[in-house]
């Protein structure tokens, strides 16, 4: 190696990760794991399911979750950094990816928002065209990328663009959680073919569960683990020797690493009463590799290579720069718009079911007259409109659920930030929300023959536009807290339920309990700001005939709006309308912020990653060079369970 290393090197010394369960207290995912990750090597760390890969994958790029503990210490390139943006990358076992984007759309928007705005856009097309090539893409460029019930690209093609799409920004460090599962052997050749394609100057750790002999030989080191401890680490090639040494020599003909498996999953000991290794054990089979492992050759080599990596240090990561605010929330609007345009159950769906309830709402209450059941049947239709046309927001739930899984995924990873993804959702959505509460409002409201005037019908169709907004927006919140399709929808259902009680038509408000229905929730519910400002727009200058009492006995639209309704008259309607549009802000702005929580929880855990890294850097800067294998001490905060 040269003096100073160029990329990026990573190492990890007595790593540990442990979380604290009800059940059995402490458990330790990681025990005190040491290796280290070079430049244009590909590492392959591997083990039985629950071993512990994806943890260990988390904990060196920082993004363990908070039920974890972790010490130990990680360095880049012998300090302490942080991985900050197009510096690494990770691609999730998880390919979330807008399935209506095309896969040469996917990868142009996201070269859009990563690449920085000094590149012409040109540049950037051009970098994401040789991106797609490289990986293989060049031939489903024009093919959607699909989801449920639609069929698009396959699923080695998903994993690929996935990369793809992370490897714009040519980050130095490359985490890939599981780039195959669920693919067959072929593909994921392919896969990880067109990986170690781009491994030249890049360090590359992908974890995998059970590679075929071909995928086996594309790795360079190997990292072994069983139950959170390193059976193997050391080049891939030597794990075959190592593995017959210590008396489990692999078959003739079988697959490496079909074989190191078998001979360390103890998952199905019990079913088959005996271990792989001619009736020895399981448990005893990994014991005896460990500790074989820990007094070979190889670990004190590990070692070494961890000291001498920290000691020749290297280069401190930059952090790159991306394209700006402005940029990016343009990127994300139209990518956002195309979305739901091509996506039916965002609006089209809804936007059907709109019109043929104004066309059925319309032919019930067609032409309401303006006798006193009139006053009864517009007031009907005004909380039916309010109500229900709102509520039915819910149906685009699980499209909202998609694009939050794909934010978190891309903001985790630094692509662009949470103000950003908030401007782009809600502009893409405001021309869809005004078409579908426009087209069914003007069906519904003429039809009925409401309050004559273009004045009036622009306020109903203002304030049907704003509560849908704001309903979009409430669901948004639900989705960002509770991503579960059924829950979400049963919670955002429950709080407009509770809404819809409160708002003063479904009980009067004088009639709502005190406590609780009147305060707060009466004045909280965007629905009372509706109701009344639409109770308003249909009443306030009309008159109505009470047949009881004989023609001449009149009413005044205001008396209805005091006596049966119960509006409050000492402000507009417009009055009203600002509220909502108040709350829909509001609720924005409360959106805006659980998402950006969650993002500085996520950086407060990094840097908590860091504080840790920092302190072992100390402590080893003081032991180095004297002994550079023994020098190696690491900061435990946690007790350790052995
Ligand atoms: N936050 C957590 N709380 C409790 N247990 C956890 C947590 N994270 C991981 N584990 C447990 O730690 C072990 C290792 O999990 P991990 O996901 O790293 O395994 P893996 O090797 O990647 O598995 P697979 O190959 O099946 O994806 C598992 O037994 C898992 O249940």
């Amino acid at each position: 190696m040269g003096s100073k290393t160029r990329g990026v090197s990573l190492t990890w010394n007595d790593l540990w990760v442990t979380v604290s369960t009800r059940k059995s207290g402490n458990k330790s995912i990681l025990q005190g794991l040491t290796g280290y990750a070079r430049p244009s090597e590909l590492l392959a760390v591997m083990g039985p399911s629950g071993c512990g890969k994806s943890t260990l994958l988390d904990a060196l790029a920082g993004r363990l979750d908070f039920s974890t503990r972790q010490s130990g210490e990680i360095l880049i390139n012998g300090h302490k950094q942080k991985l900050s943006y197009g510096t690494s990358a990770y691609v999730t076992q998880d390919d979330t990816l807008l399935a209506t984007l095309t896969v040469k759309e996917a990868v142009y928007y996201s070269a859009q928002l990563q690449l920085p705005d000094s590149m012409k856009k040109s540049e950037k097309k051009q970098i994401a065209e040789q991106t797609i090539k490289e990986m293989g893409l060049q031939d489903a460029m024009n093919t959607r990328i699909g989801g449920y019930g639609t069929k698009g690209i396959s699923g080695g093609e998903k994993r690929r663009l996935s990369v793809c799409m992370e490897i714009l920004t040519r980050p130095k460090l490359l985490f890939l959680d599981e780039p195959t599962s669920g693919l067959d052997s072929a593909a994921s050749y392919y896969v990880m073919s067109g990986i170690s394609r781009q491994r030249e100057g890049r360090t590359i750790i992908a974890s995998i569960h059970q590679p075929s002999a071909e995928v086996f030989n594309l790795f360079h080191n190997l990292c072994l683990l069983s139950s959170g401890r390193t059976v193997y680490f050391g080049p891939a090639s030597a794990a075959i020797e190592f593995f017959a040494r210590n008396g489990f020599p692999c078959p003739h003909l079988q697959n490496p690493s079909d074989h190191f498996l078998k001979t360390i999953n103890k998952d199905f000991d019990e079913d088959i009463e005996q271990g792989s290794a001619g009736g020895q054990p399981t448990e005893e089979v990994i014991d005896l590799l460990i500790n074989s492992y820990k007094s070979s050759e190889g670990y004190h080599e590990v070692q070494n290579q961890v000291a001498e990596i920290c000691h020749q240090g290297g280069e401190m990561l930059q952090k790159r720069s991306h394209a700006n605010f402005t940029t990016q929330s343009l990127v994300l609007t139209r990518r956002s718009s195309v979305n739901m345009s091509r996506d039916p159950g965002y609006y089209w769906m809804r936007f059907a079911v709109y019109v043929g309830i104004a066309l059925s709402l319309g032919s019930i209450y067609y032409n309401v007259g303006s006798n006193y059941r009139s006053v009864e049947e517009r007031g009907l239709m005004v909380a039916f409109v309010v109500s229900f046309m709102t509520f039915m927001t819910v149906g685009g739930f699980p499209s909202f659920v998609e694009d939050m899984k794909v934010f978190q995924r891309e903001n985790l990873n630094g692509h662009y930030g949470c103000f950003a993804f908030v401007i782009g959702n809600t502009l893409s959505s405001i021309p869809y929300v005004l078409l579908i509460s426009l087209i069914p409002g003007v069906i519904a409201y003429f039809l009925a023959g409401f309050q004559n005037g273009f004045g009036h019908f622009i306020y109903f169709a203002l304030v049907l536009f704003t509560s849908m907004m704001v309903v979009e927006s409430l669901m948004m919140n639900v989705a960002a807290i509770v991503p579960n399709f059924l829950m979400g929808i049963v919670t955002g259902a429950g709080i407009q339920g509770l809404q819809i009680l409160s708002g003063g038509y479904f009980q009067l408000p004088s009639e709502l309990p005190k406590a609780i229905w009147k305060y707060p929730l009466y004045y909280m519910s965007f629905h009372k700001y509706a109701y009344q400002g639409m109770f308003k727009n249909e009443f306030e200058g009309l008159k109505f005939t009470d047949d009881m009492f004989g023609k001449n006995h009149i009413m005044s639209g205001e008396d209805i709006l005091r006596d049966r309704w119960q509006a409050e008259m000492g402000y507009s309607k417009w009055v009203d309308l600002v509220i909502l549009v108040g709350i829909l802000i509001l609720y924005r702005l409360v959106f805006f912020l659980i998402i950006k929580t969650k993002e500085k929880v996520v950086h407060a855990r990094k840097a908590s990653t860091s504080i840790l890294s920092n302190r072992s850097t100390q402590i080893m800067a003081k032991s180095l060079p004297a002994s550079p294998l023994h020098g190696l001490t690491s900061s435990h905060d946690i007790p350790h369970q052995q």
